[in-house]
Parts: structure tokens; sequence; C-alpha cells
């Protein structure tokens, strides 16, 4: 026999493979490359022992300040010092077998229910062509193999013999791998090689994960969870777990829970999350956060094998054909470690396991339907998670180029974003099938991972828990609500009243009370340790965070309020502004208003302005085109704003009429043209001696004029016409009566009244002469009085009469009556009809006043004029008809007394010789036609109504 060669292994062997592709290097593969010889070779003779090749592959070469007792325990010696060590990520590859196993039953006792519901989950599975299939029956029966291990760190890939010569690919070598399992490497080396030592770490605080990866059917589940006669990783971790801390050493108390959960899209449409523990729910995810997870309590590997079991029969699986059984969801477990004492905060550990849903092709699987869209769902997060190692890698390589955050589109990266970001250590290990069928899945697998070899992990976990790192510190599980859950039924390992905890595992009493006093102790250390200082600071920042936020928020808020107040503010003044203007608008509109009543006519030639000053009201100012722009001009340029006076308001002789008031202190021409007022005054100044206006009064029924000099008026429309037109009125309807001011030019007053009396009246008047007002033939002709007694008699009268019969004056010659003193000012003729006519009674032409003449004898008419004074207003003077006599009733009820007495002069078959005037009107032409007395006589009647008996 040929002695075991002493020398030492060296650093770096120069390796030639056949064929030419090289595997690729990676970081970890510094250990020599030693050619393995293959296992077929005939040239090596069997009686001589082989070249203890993998016992010195096995070696590890020692880093720094690693002992050299430790070389044989490669994966635990990262943590044996407090230096920081980069380690690579370790990736670990494990072959399925092709043989079909032998029992394929799970979770034990529940395996055979679990298969029966798994059928309901069935999915038709779709028929592949039958050339495919007859392909890969031949392949299967042919038994070729695509995957051969080529060492325990290397394989190489070759192409079934179709592809190859086909499509002529070659066989690639895959190396660089932390471990290579071989299909007959059974789950106890697995786990002492791949798991162990992260379970050791974890024992000693350090967080660690494990995810499997790889096609569908390769053996993911099967490493994980395991069958009942081959337990997998988690049940194997957990017996390790609570051997190792066997621990229920009252020094060292540590609480051990388990999460699970899985995460799954249902028919494709989004991603979420459920709690697979008892009673568990669906979970909601907050950044990278798992909400509302339950952290089950176990006091044992029985019952966290209990949990777990009861968790895959939740889980969602599926047929497919690819595997009978295929998981439909990525399932996440992790194995909490909190120790109980204060000072152990570093303690404090997860270890978490990632069973990845395995990424299928559709010609593999034949899924259909829901069952595709769930494959989607599965490929997807498969290729987030790559993409994400693959961004690490690629970070490390390059720091510049920026870590990406592929994380974010699938929950389950999110959730191992630390793992997925190199701020904790992982691990992985992918599973294959070795069969030619599995040739392209295994290909693409391979290639996808071999890089991840290259990914590197600083100890950033202890340097964090050294620093203080918050965020690491808010990574650790939730240990202040773990949710301490009874397992319920016949499963369930917690102790119940009176029964021992060791009778339904066969454990023996010594067992049992052990696990019982582990269960009080854990639950009186709660009590007493809980929350630690760790979960106290935490709150501490929370609480404090939380308060800022508030603070800052109210602080926000409060600064808006203010602005929102001073806004209000100047709001509140803008409207105070606003009424104060409104109410000066609105004075300055009135005023306006008042103003325009005045009318001046500023060129005399221009359009009608009609203005509404009351409802029954309307003013014409003629010559106006635009109100608003000519007021100004017509108070400022002819009239001026003091000269021109307008109100409304009630008559001084008939205080029930309206009455429009208008006054100019200068003179000026204008038009104004008024209607339905029943009275106008017209007043002047004395010293406006310069006035040409044309005033039409319209029909109104008193008319008083003051002081007016130089105004043509024009006043009704239906007075007989009995004088001479001033040439600027209309002819039809006017009547001209020209008198003079003492002082004044002559002025032209044409005044027709239809139905009313008109007065001309001076207050400051104490008389008139007649011999003003009377031409020569008048006097003559009507034998009037001469002296000043009469006259003064005349005036007095004068004085006292308002109510005046406007016909028989306007009937009369003395149409120009020349003023000659301006202290007498005009009176119109008929005012010297007394006032106190309480009572006229009109009787065969002749008309007496009550006081003077004797009452009238006339029975055929008659009339009664009743008169209703008050103080000095002219007396509204209805006719008031015998009762005896049914005489028709007026259809105006305030008719003037005028056309009574017109009427009641036809009665007296007094003949007039005034010219009937145009009217449309039929009342008032009948009135007209009454009117057939003559001028002489009705003067004379006047003036022996006046003469004193
Ligand atoms: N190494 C192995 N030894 C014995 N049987 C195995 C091995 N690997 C897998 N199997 C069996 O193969 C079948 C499929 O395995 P498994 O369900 O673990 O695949 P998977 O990768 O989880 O598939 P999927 O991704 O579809 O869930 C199971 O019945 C399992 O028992």
């Amino acid at each position: 026999m040929e002695t075991k060669s002493p020398l030492p292994c060296p650093n770096t062997v120069t390796v030639r493979r056949n064929p030419h592709r090289r595997a690729r290097p990676t970081p970890s593969t510094t250990a020599p490359q030693i050619p393995v010889p293959s296992s077929s070779s005939s040239t090596i003779a069997r009686d001589i022992p082989s070249f203890p090749i993998q016992d010195i592959l096995s070696i590890e070469i020692p880093q720094k300040g690693q002992s050299p007792t430790k070389l044989d325990l490669p994966s635990s010696s990262s943590s044996s010092t407090d230096a920081p060590v980069s380690e690579n990520l370790r990736v670990y590859l494990r072959i399925r077998s092709l043989l079909p196993p032998k029992a394929t039953v799970r979770n034990g006792s529940a395996g055979e229910q679990n298969h029966k519901s798994r059928a309901k989950n069935a999915w038709p599975q779709k028929l592949a062509s039958k050339g495919s299939v007859r392909d890969k029956n031949a392949m299967k029966k042919s038994g070729e193999v695509c995957l051969t291990v080529n060492d325990f760190q290397s394989v190489t890939l070759s192409p079934p013999l179709a592809l190859k010569e086909s499509k002529r690919i070659k066989s690639e070598v895959y190396g660089g791998f932390s471990h290579v399992f071989p299909p007959k490497a059974s789950q106890g080396e697995v786990y002492e090689r791949m798991l162990k030592p992260l379970v050791e770490d974890f024992l000693k605080g350090k967080s660690g994960m494990l995810a499997a990866s790889g096609p569908s059917g390769s053996g993911k589940t099967h490493t994980v969870f395991g069958s009942p006669r081959e337990p997998g990783m988690v049940p194997l971790a957990l017996q390790q777990i609570f051997k190792q801390s066997g621990g229920n050493n009252s020094e060292t108390f540590r609480s051990f829970s388990i999460s699970i959960f899985e995460i799954t899209s249902e028919r494709g449409k989004g991603e979420k999350a459920y709690d697979l523990s008892p009673d568990g729910t669906e979970l909601s995810m907050q950044q990278s956060t798992i909400k509302g997870l339950q952290e089950v309590v176990i006091s044992d590997a029985g019952q966290g094998g209990s949990l777990i079991a009861r968790a895959m029969l939740k889980r969602a699986t599926g047929m497919t054909n690819a595997n009978s059984q295929s998981s439909r969801s990525q399932c996440i477990i992790n194995i909490n470690s909190v120790a109980n004492k204060v000072d152990e905060v570093g303690n404090n550990a997860v270890l978490t396991i990632v069973d990845l849903a395995g990424a299928e092709r559709e010609k593999r699987t034949g899924n259909q339907g829901a069952r595709l869209l769930e494959s989607n769902f599965i490929n997807n997060t498969s290729m987030v998670f790559g993409l994400c190692l693959r961004s690490l890698l690629e970070h490390q390589k390059n720091p510049k180029k920026p870590l990406q955050k592929h994380f974010q589109n699938s929950l389950l990266t999110k959730y191992l974003r630390d793992y997925l970001e190199g701020k904790k250590r992982m691990t992985l290990i992918l599973t294959v099938r070795a069969g030619a069928e599995d040739y392209l899945d295994t290909s693409y697998l391979l290639k996808q991972a071999s890089p991840y070899m290259k990914i590197k992990f600083n100890n950033v976990e202890e340097s964090s828990i050294k620093n203080g790192n918050k965020r690491h510190v808010q990574a650790l599980p939730r240990v202040e609500q773990p949710k301490r859950m009874k397992l319920s039924g016949l499963e369930a390992h917690v102790p119940e009243e009176g029964k021992c905890i060791g009778e339904e595992q066969g454990l023996s009493e010594e067992e049992a009370s052990q696990i019982f006093r582990l269960d009080v102790n854990e639950n009186a250390t709660r009590k007493s340790d809980f929350p630690s200082l760790a979960e106290k600071e935490r709150n501490h920042q929370i609480m404090q965070n939380f308060t800022k936020a508030i603070w800052n928020v109210l602080k926000q808020y409060n600064q808006k309020l203010k602005v929102a107040e001073s806004e209000i503010q100047i709001l509140k003044e803008n409207l105070t502004n606003e009424k104060t203007r409104s109410l000066e608008l609105g004075k300055e509109l009135e005023d306006l208003k008042l103003c325009c009543t005045c009318s001046k006519g500023l060129h005399g030639d221009a359009s009608l302005l009609k203005i509404c000053t009351s409802p029954e009201s309307i003013v014409e100012l003629n010559g106006s085109n635009n109100f608003e722009e000519k007021d100004v001009d017509l108070h400022s340029s002819s009239l001026g704003a003091s000269n021109c006076n307008d109100t409304l308001g009630k008559c001084d002789s008939c205080p029930r009429q309206d009455k429009y008031v208008f006054s100019q202190e200068k003179g000026g021409n204008f038009s104004l043209k008024l209607s339905g007022f029943d009275c106008v005054d017209n007043k002047q100044e004395s010293d406006a001696t310069e006035s040409g206006s044309d005033v039409d009064i319209g029909n109104a029924s008193c008319f008083c004029v003051e002081n007016c000099n130089q105004q043509n008026y024009q006043v009704g429309d239906i007075y007989p016409r009995n004088g001479h037109d001033t040439g600027d009125l209309n002819e039809s309807k006017s009547l001209g009566v020209k008198y003079n001011y003492p002082d004044a030019d002559a002025t032209e007053v044409a005044i027709s009244c239809s139905r009313s009396h008109g007065i001309v009246r001076d207050d400051s008047c104490s008389s008139v002469e007649l011999d003003q007002l009377l031409t020569k033939e008048d006097k003559e002709s009507w034998d009037l009085p001469s002296s000043p007694k009469e006259d003064a008699a005349f005036t007095q009268a004068c004085s006292d009469l308002d109510v005046l019969d406007s016909e028989p004056i306007s009937g009369t010659p003395y149409r120009d009556l020349n003023l000659e003193k301006l202290s007498r000012k005009p009176l119109l003729a008929s005012s010297i009809w007394p006032r106190d006519c309480s009572a006229l009674d009109v009787d065969d032409g002749i008309m007496e006043p009550v006081d003077l003449l004797d009452p009238p004898q006339s029975q055929k008419e008659k009339v009664t004029f009743t008169k209703e004074c008050e103080a000095d207003d002219v007396p509204n003077i209805e006719p008031r008809v015998d009762s005896s006599r049914k005489l028709e009733k007026p259809k105006r009820r305030l008719l003037p007394a005028s056309s009574i007495l017109v009427r009641d002069f036809s009665a007296l078959g007094v003949e007039d010789d005034v010219e009937k005037p145009k009217s449309n009107r039929a009342g008032r032409k009948l009135a007209m036609d009454e009117r057939k007395t003559t001028q002489g006589r009705i003067a004379l009647l006047r003036l022996l109504k006046i003469t004193p008996p």
C-alpha cells in the first residue's frame, strides 16, 4: 500500500479541465481545485486506495484569527471571533434522486388526510404533445442523466443527446458551490453540513436565513420540511435547538417561538400573506414588517414539529405535471430566539427558513387557467428574488452602482430585504433533478444562481449590534407581543390542567416534568423580565418620534390657523369697507336720482329719455341721450347742480295728489316734458331772468308757475284752443297766455288745461292790476271795475281764489296780458274765483258763489260742488249731483271742477265760439261739446261773482 503524502495541500493548484469549458470561478473556490477522478475510470486499480481527495478538499483554508482546530467545521468558523469577517454567500446544491421515492407521504399521520385534501386541488393536467411525451418517456426509460457531480463543489451539466445533436449545446461545468449534495445524500447530511452551522450561530444570537430554490418538483419542500421518515431542515433544526439549549438551565433561559406564513396569489391577482399558524388569518405588510403574525411559543421540538405539520396542511398546494403536491406559495418559517435576561439583548435572533415555490415552465407543468396564473406569480417572485441578488452582487463589485430596489416588487423580497441587501447572513440551497428531461430547468437555475456565490456578507449584524444600530434592533423579532398559543387537540403539547405533558408524546415522566418546568419558568421569566431593555428603548424611541411628529403637525396647523385668522380679519375689513362704500354709492345714487328728475335738454334736439320717478310718474327729458352722462352736464353746464332742484311731494293745493316741483335759479334752455303728475310746480328764483325753455306738464290737473318768465308751457291736450300759440308749442293743444313781469322781458306762457284748473300764482303777490291784465276792449266790453278799491277787492278775491275754471278764462279775450309791475306777479284770471266755494250752484247758466249769490233757482240742472279744503290746500272738488237727479257718475273720481262746470255751462245753453279742440277721447269730446258758451258771458258771470253785493 502506498502511504499518503505528508505534504500539505498547496494553496493554489492549476487545474486542467476537459471539456475545455471552465467552471466559473468564485471567491470561495480558493481551495485547490483538484481534478475529480471519474468514478468510471478503469485506469485506477481496484487494489490501490484512491487519493483522499474529499478529505483534503473538506479542509478549509484558515482565515484570520481562526483556530486550526476548527478547520473541519467550516460553517461555524466565522462566528468564533469578534473581528469582522467577510464571507461569501453560501450556495449549496442538492441533486434529487431520479428514483421514485419509496414513501411520499408527508407529515406523518396527517399524510393520508393531506393527500385527500390535496387531491381536491388537482388540476386537469394539460396533455403534452405525443411527441414530447414520447421523448420524455424515452429519456426516463433510458435513465439519461444531465447532471453529474464533479466534486463536492462542482457539477457538470450535459445536455441530452437530442439537444446536443440538434442544437450543438455543450456541457457546462458549474463550480464554486459551498457543497454539492449528491442524490444519495440524506437529510441528516444536508442538515449537518448546511444548516447546523446556521443553527449554532442562531443559538449564539446571530440571525440567519436559509432559502430553498429550484424548479418545481426538485425537492425544496422535501429538503425544508422532509417527511416523518426523513425529517427536513426545520424539524432537525428544532431538535438541535432544544437539544443544545437543553437547556432548561435556569441560568440561560431562552424562549423560542415559531411563526409561519405564506405569500400566495389567488388566480394571479395580487399577493396576499396568510398566517399558517393555528387561528391564523390574512396578514398585512407595512414596509418590511408583517403585521399580525402570530408567534407561537414552543417549548420543545415536538411542539414545533406539530405546529409545522399543521401549517403545512394549510399551505396552498396543487397538482401539476411536475409535482403532484406542488407548492403554490412562498412559505416562510421564523424560529425566534429571545434571551430572557436583560443583558442578553444581542442574543435575540431569528432563524428564517424559506421554501420558495419552484420556478415552472408551462410545457413542463402543463398548467392552465388559474394554475397558470399562479405559475406566473411564482416565476415572477423567483425572478425578483434573483434580481435582488444580482443587484447586490453588482453593487458589491462596483460600489458606484446603486443598489437597485427590486425588493419592492414582491412581498417576499420586501420581507427579506435585509438579507437581499447583504445586511444579514443568508444561505441558499438549490435543488435540481438530474434527469435529462430536467436539463432546461437545471440549466436555467445554475446559470442564474452561479454568480450569487460571489456575493459577500460583511459581518454587519455583529457590528450593528455593537454600534447600536437601531434598524437592526427593530428588525429583531417582535418579542413584545408573542401571542402565546396553546396547541389544542391531539397535537397540543402544552400541558393542560392535571395532565402530564409527556403523555401524548410518550415521554417519560421526568422528561415531561422538565418540559413543564421550562414552560412555567418561561412564564415566570416573562413576567419579571419583559419587556427587555431593548424593547423599552425601542418603545421610548417610537413614542418620542411619534410625539415629535404630532408636535410638528400641531405646529403646522397652528400656523395655518393664524394665517386663516389674519385672512378672516382682512376679509372682515374689506367687508366693512365695501359696506361703507355701498352706502356711499347708495346715497350717491339717491342724490343722482333726485337730481335726475331735473331735466334739461342740452341741445334740445335729441331723443327723449323717460325716467320713472315713481310707479305712476314718468319724467321725460327731452334732449338727453344718456341720462347718466347728461345728467352731470344737465346740472353743471346749463342749470348747474344748485340751479336745478327737483322734488316730489304733495301739492299744497291738492294734498292727495303727487306734486312735481322743479325750479331753477339761473336761466337755461331746456325742454322738459312731464307726464303722470297730478300737480306741477315750477319755481324760479327772482334773478333767473334768462330762460326760454319748453315745459310740457302733460295732464297735470294742477299747475303752478312761480316767478317764471320766458317759459313756454304746454299744459294738457284737450283744452280748447282759444288763444294764440307761442309757436313752439303744439298748436292743437296749447293756449298761449302772455303776461309780463314788470322788469322782465315778455314772457309767453302757453297754458291749456283740460279738465283741471290752471293756477299762475305768486304768493308774494297781493294784488293784480286788471289794467295790466286786460285790454281796453275787454274792460269796455265787460265793464270791469277800474277803481283802486275794486282793484284791491279783486286782488283780495284773487288771492283767496284757487279754484279756477279755466275754460271761461281761456275763452276770454285776455290772452296777452302785459304785467307792468314786477311786484304784482301774474295771476291767471281764473284764479280770481272765490276760494271758499264750498257749494256752487249753477242754474240756468248763472253760476254764483254761494256766499255772494242767491242759491240757484234752476230746476233743470243742479250741480253742487263740494269743496274739501284743508288749510290752504286746493280743495278736491267733486261734482255732487242731487240725488233726485240721477246724474251719470264721472269716470274719474277726482274729476276737476272745471269739466263739470263746462258741462253745466252747456246745460245753460251758453254758446261758445271757442274752437273745438281736437281730441280723440270720447268723454272729453262730449265735455268739449258742452262748452259752448260765449267768452263774454262767462267773463261776465265771473265778474259778477267777485263783485261784492
Ligand atoms: N431527495 C429526495 N429524496 C426522496 N424524495 C424526494 C427528494 N426530493 C424530492 N423528493 C420527492 O419528490 C416529490 C416532489 O418534491 P417537492 O415537493 O419537495 O418538490 P418541490 O421542489 O417542493 O416542488 P414545488 O416547487 O412544486 O413545490 C416529493 O414527493 C418528495 O417527497
